[in-house]
């Protein structure tokens, strides 16, 4: 039995990029409840993570659009949002691993936590907006949008345009002590949402949400390292990581260690924005702890992945 932190990836929430519904990630839900009940059937104690960039974007363009219709409708700062993406696919999560649970007669509960990730005002990535949010627009579209509305938009890997916000590194996790009591009474844990609300602590020791999205892959290597995890497993939509990917000589990697992971970094086989924050995320997880390992593999064959059979382990 280990203690595992499972980061999900897009996939897990939407299946599909064009049907961003809430009954679409409901359905979707359920079948990512399956392969996540598959590791606590395996006698594994699972902390869930996951993303929230096309929710929380969904939700703050939502609340931009209701102020055009009346003015006594808010516009809703992005922390708020945040929080607000937490709970939407958290009820998600929650609903489907719980009945999954019931079908399979494991008696345990699951709840989503909301969770405050602490950053550090000063962080350069508010200065570098990088992390997408929300829909995709084509370039004639996003330029009317960065004109009229001031929004940052970039080209997000050949698949559109889309509005970029900045992405601080995580430093603390705020409800760090709920969680482990969680998970140490045998609960299914699911918490850092959206890689965690991002707030900054103030002198007096309050805390200030920030405009802002944590990569949720690094605040999931936060987690597990807090938590002490023996394992952090990342899914996405591909089974191994590869170096020269989408290359005619594409390699793809049964393990990397740290010296391997570096190098690869350093010579760009990891797209920023993409695999890169999971490679790194990985990389410091591996390397924080004799005996830790990292795995990025696919939804799919998590539970295979976790039996050492396929996916990409990193490894100090
Ligand atoms: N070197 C690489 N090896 C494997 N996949 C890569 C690589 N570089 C970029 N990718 C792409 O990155 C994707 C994962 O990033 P993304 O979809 O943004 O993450 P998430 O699953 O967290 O939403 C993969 O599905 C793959 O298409
Ligand atoms: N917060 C975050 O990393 O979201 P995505 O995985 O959806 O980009």
């Amino acid at each position: 039995m280990a203690r595992i932190v499972v980061a999900l990836g897009g996939n897990a929430l939407q299946a599909n990029p064009k049907d961003i519904s809430a009954e679409a990630q409901l359905l979707t839900a359920h079948h990512t409840a399956k392969a996540i009940v598959d590791l606590i059937e395996d006698g594994h104690e699972v902390v869930i993570a996951h993303g929230n960039g096309p929710q929380v974007g969904q939700i703050v363009a939502t609340y931009e659009a209701a102020a055009t219709v009346n003015e006594n409708n808010p516009v809703m700062p992005f922390p708020e949002c945040g929080a607000m993406s937490q709970g939407y696919i958290g009820y998600h999560l929650q609903q489907a691993v719980r009945e999954e649970m019931v079908r399979r007669g494991l008696n345990k509960s699951i709840a989503a936590v909301v969770t405050q990730v602490v950053v550090d005002k000063n962080d350069p990535g508010f200065k570098n907006p990088t992390k997408p949010v929300g829909s995709f627009f084509t370039e004639e579209q996003a330029k009317k949008l960065m004109a009229e509305k001031g929004y940052v938009m970039k080209e997000d890997a050949g698949r559109g345009w889309r509005r970029v916000v900045a992405s601080p590194m995580p430093i603390d996790v705020v409800e760090k002590e709920v969680v482990k009591t969680l998970v140490e009474a045998g609960h299914v844990v699911i918490t850092v949402g959206g890689g965690g609300v991002p707030v900054v602590q103030k002198e007096d020791g309050s805390l200030e949400g920030v405009a802002a999205v944590i990569d949720k892959d690094l605040a999931s290597e936060k987690i597990a390292e807090i938590l002490d995890a023996d394992e952090l497993i990342i899914l996405t939509a591909v089974e191994k990581v590869a170096i020269n990917f989408n290359k005619p000589d594409q390699k793809e990697l049964d393990t990397m260690n740290s010296k391997e992971a570096r190098k690869y970094i350093e010579e760009g086989h990891f797209a920023p924005g993409s695999m890169l924050p999971k490679v790194k995320a990985a990389l410091m997880f591996a390397e924080s702890k004799e005996g830790r390992k990292a795995v990025i593999t696919s939804l799919e064959k998590a539970r295979e992945a976790l039996k050492g059979l396929t996916g990409t382990v990193i490894t100090k």
